[in-house]
Order: C-alpha cells, then sequence, then structure tokens
C-alpha cells in the first residue's frame, strides 16, 4: 500500500510511548479501532495509520537538566496511508503534523515517502547536473557572492557591484533576501540591465555569471512575476519560501512558462527547526522537502559561519540534498553566512564538490573590492582541488593572500 511514514523525536513525562504511538496512528487516522463494529473495520482498514517502530532513547544530560529530569524520550514511526490525503505536501504535511505539531513536545524528523507518492513531486527542474551543464562547469565547487547593502541605492550601484562580483569569476551572484521590490531598482530593471552587464563581462572575460533576482510580493502575483523574469532574460530566481510555503515554491517549479532555476533561501526557516523538542528537523525541511518541492540550491547557515547550524545538522540537509533517489534530481547544498575564502578548504572537505560556496562580506570585504573576493575564493578553489594549501595556493595569488591576512584559514582536522 502507498503510504507515508512519519519519523518523530517524542520527548514525555510518560513513558508509554507504544500507547502514545498507537493514540497518534489512530487519532491522526480513523478516530477509534477497536470499538468498531467488524464491518466498519473492513471499511476502514485502507484509511488506518500503522505504528510502524517505536525506540526509546536515553536523553542527554542537558535535555534532563532542561526538563528538570521529568521526560522520557523516544523516537516513533508512523505510516499513514496516501488513501487518506490529496497528493500535495499541504494536505500530508496537516494529516502527519497537523493538530499533533500543538500537541506537547513532539518534532516531526523525516518523512519517508512510498515510490508511488515521491512521483507526485516534482524535484529541481534542472538539478547539480543542470545547472552545471547552463554553467559549463563539471569539476568543482560553485563560488556564489551576494548583493550587499543595496538598499536605498539606484540601479548604477546595484549594476557596478553585479559586475565587480562577476569580474572576480563567481558563478553565481544572488540577491540579498531583503531586496524587494523598490522604486531604485525595480525587479524587471534589475533583471534586464543586469543582464546586459553580465553579457559584457562575459564578452571581456570568457567568463559567465548566472544572477538570481529575488521574486517577491504577493503570493498569487508571484507566477506572473516569474513569468515576466522569464521572458526578459532571468537566469534564475531567488526565494523566500518559508515566507511563503513550499508549496508555493512547488507552483513556481511546476510551471512551464517559468521553468527557471529556483534557488530557496532560508529565511524564516529559523522559526520553524532550532527546537529539540518542537518544529521540524532541518534535514526534512531544508533538505527533503525543498528538494522533492523543486529546489534546485538549498541555502542554509554553515557549521563555522556568523549564523551557524551544528555540524551535524549542517551536513544532514547536504546528505538529504544529494543522496541518490531515482524520481528527484539532486540540488546543491549551499552552506552559507559568515563565509571567508579561509574557509574554503573546510567546506570542501565537509560538503564536497557539488556544492556552491556563498559568501557576501566575505566577498565584499576585500581589501581589492568584489572583485578581488571573488577572485580570492575562485583561487582557494582551485588551490584545494589542486592539494595544496591556502597558503601554497596564495603564493601565486595576491587576491587570496590578501584574503588570508585580513580573515585567516580555518584549520581542517582529518
Ligand atoms: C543564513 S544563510 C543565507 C545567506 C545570506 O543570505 C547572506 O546574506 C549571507 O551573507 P554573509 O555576508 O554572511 O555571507
Ligand atoms: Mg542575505
Amino acid at each position: 500500500m502507498s503510504e507515508v511514514i512519519a519519523s518523530y523525536l517524542i520527548h514525555d513525562k510518560n513513558s508509554d510511548f507504544h500507547k502514545k504511538a498507537e493514540g497518534i496512528a489512530l487519532g491522526l487516522t480513523v478516530g477509534s479501532w477497536t470499538n468498531l463494529p467488524l464491518l466498519e473495520q473492513e471499511q476502514l482498514k485502507k484509511h488506518k495509520g500503522r505504528v510502524v517502530s517505536v525506540f526509546p532513547l536515553q536523553p542527554c544530560d542537558r535535555v534532563n537538566q532542561y526538563l528538570d529530569n521529568e521526560v522520557n524520550q523516544a523516537i516513533i514511526k508512523i505510516a499513514y496511508p496516501t488513501a487518506n490525503f490529496s497528493l500535495d505536501l499541504p494536505a500530508i504535511l496537516t494529516t502527519v503534523f497537523g493538530k499533533l505539531s500543538l500537541d506537547g513536545k513532539i518534532k516531526l524528523i523525516d518523512l519517508e515517502f512510498s515510490k508511488e507518492l515521491i512521483q507526485a513531486f516534482p524535484g529541481p527542474r534542472f538539478g547539480i547536473e543542470g545547472i552545471r551543464k547552463e554553467l559549463n562547469v563539471y569539476d568543482r565547487p560553485l563560488v556564489m557572492s551576494i548583493f550587499k547593502g543595496v538598499l536605498g541605492k539606484d540601479l548604477s550601484y546595484l549594476t557596478e557591484q553585479l559586475k565587480q562580483q562577476a569580474l572576480g569569476g563567481v558563478d553565481l551572484v544572488k540577491d540579498d533576501e531583503i531586496l524587494f521590490e523598490n522604486d531604485l531598482t525595480p525587479f524587471e530593471k534589475r533583471i534586464t540591465h543586469g543582464k546586459a552587464v553580465l553579457k559584457d563581462v562575459y564578452e571581456k572575460t570568457g567568463h559567465r555569471t548566472l544572477y538570481a533576482v529575488n521574486v517577491s510580493g504577493r503570493t498569487f502575483d508571484l507566477k506572473e512575476k516569474a513569468k515576466r523574469a522569464k521572458e526578459l532574460g532571468a537566469d534564475a530566481l531567488l526565494f523566500n519560501v518559508f515566507a511563503y510555503g513550499l508549496d508555493v515554491l512547488q507552483a513556481l517549479r511546476e510551471d512551464d512558462e517559468i521553468a527557471l532555476p529556483l534557488m530557496a533561501h532560508p529565511a524564516v526557516s529559523g522559526a520553524l527547526t532550532p527546537s529539540e523538542f518542537y518544529g521540524f528537523s532541518n534535514s526534512l525541511l531544508l533538505g527533503k522537502l525543498l528538494r522533492i518541492t523543486g529546489a534546485d540550491f538549498s541555502l542554509f547557515p554553515s557549521p563555522y559561519g556568523s549564523v551557524a547550524l551544528p555540524f551535524e545538522e549542517a551536513l544532514s540537509i547536504s546528505t538529504e540534498l544529494v543522496a541518490p533517489n531515482h524520481y528527484v534530481k539532486k540540488a546543491f547544498p549551499v552552506p552559507s553566512a559568515g563565509i571567508h575564502p579561509g574557509m574554503v578548504p573546510l567546506l570542501v572537505k565537509d560538503f564536497g564538490i557539488d556544492s556552491v560556496i556563498n559568501a557576501g562580506g566575505g566577498v565584499h570585504g576585500h581589501p581589492d573590492g568584489a572583485a578581488g573576493g571573488g577572485k580570492a575564493f575562485r583561487d582557494a578553489v582551485d588551490a584545494v582541488l589542486k592539494g595544496q594549501t591556502l597558503q601554497e595556493g596564495a603564493q601565486n595569488s595576491p587576491e587570496l593572500s590578501k584574503a588570508i591576512d585580513l580573515w585567516g584559514t580555518v584549520e581542517v582536522k582529518s
């Protein structure tokens, strides 16, 4: 039978997790069971939730301390038949974590989709392979930079910043997520002017940079806006998906008249993920669900920058994005926030070649400006892939040398 299996982390004073699991499996599906007449049981069988497993855990000291030693912990898995919901994420999330998300210390940590169900989701349109093809870059992590300090600035300021970033050799430039529709740098002009700048850089240097413009505004206007972006020749769309909802991302992905790479920004997701007791796991929200609903890129806080995630969590997001899957393409992991060139060896070691190294301040703060910052990142990547230390790479790169002087290097532990 086609089903989705939800894994939950539960903290409860009561230790009878089997009873709790049965209560959820029935409560979120057919209600009661044993009291039903046999005929009704037969009719409802295909809708009944099923307890798959119950694993009691030993709460760690920190949790015990936090909850005054009054807590037990378990991971429970419950299967919900697809017969219970329409094949869309809002229906699935409401089934597996609707009312339940309001009912005590319970965190949704994973969803396993049956073969039939996963095929209801589009996955990335381009994926890692498709983006690499667009850029003709196959053998290294991509480098991305972010516009910074462009609020209140006009188009000439923005295009100059774009030009400098592209001249530095970055593969992608994205809008900052806080740049919305505005009179000084309107969406459509950002696309057309940005395109002209990047064409110019390409003609002069042979280097291709893609620009991800922030598609923003009211939910029901987004598709038209995204289609207009496509008509104007936009390269990619940045999208603050968690301010809208994953199903909105999926709608953008599925529209063949849009057909642009989609870059998912994690803004607002921090309201849903950091608690040990409530919400969603990062691997599910920023990894699996972003991928199946169609993000080509998932940005998330790296383990070592200014806004950091615990190492295992950041890695678990990345693992979900690139895990082999017959039905959905791979999406690029983009560990971000507070990244500078001295972190490149660590980023490559932890996230591998199929990732995007992304920086705002770490590009613009370079003593030679954004062009120098972009070059420092690219030279750092080249050095790492040649098996050199950053110091060795810096011998032939004044830009990398200045970046190391400014930010230092982060030690790679084997
Ligand atoms: C929290 S991940 C998003 C990265 C981002 O949008 C950003 O502006 C990072 O900028 P930084 O100067 O920290 O590289
Ligand atoms: Mg930002």
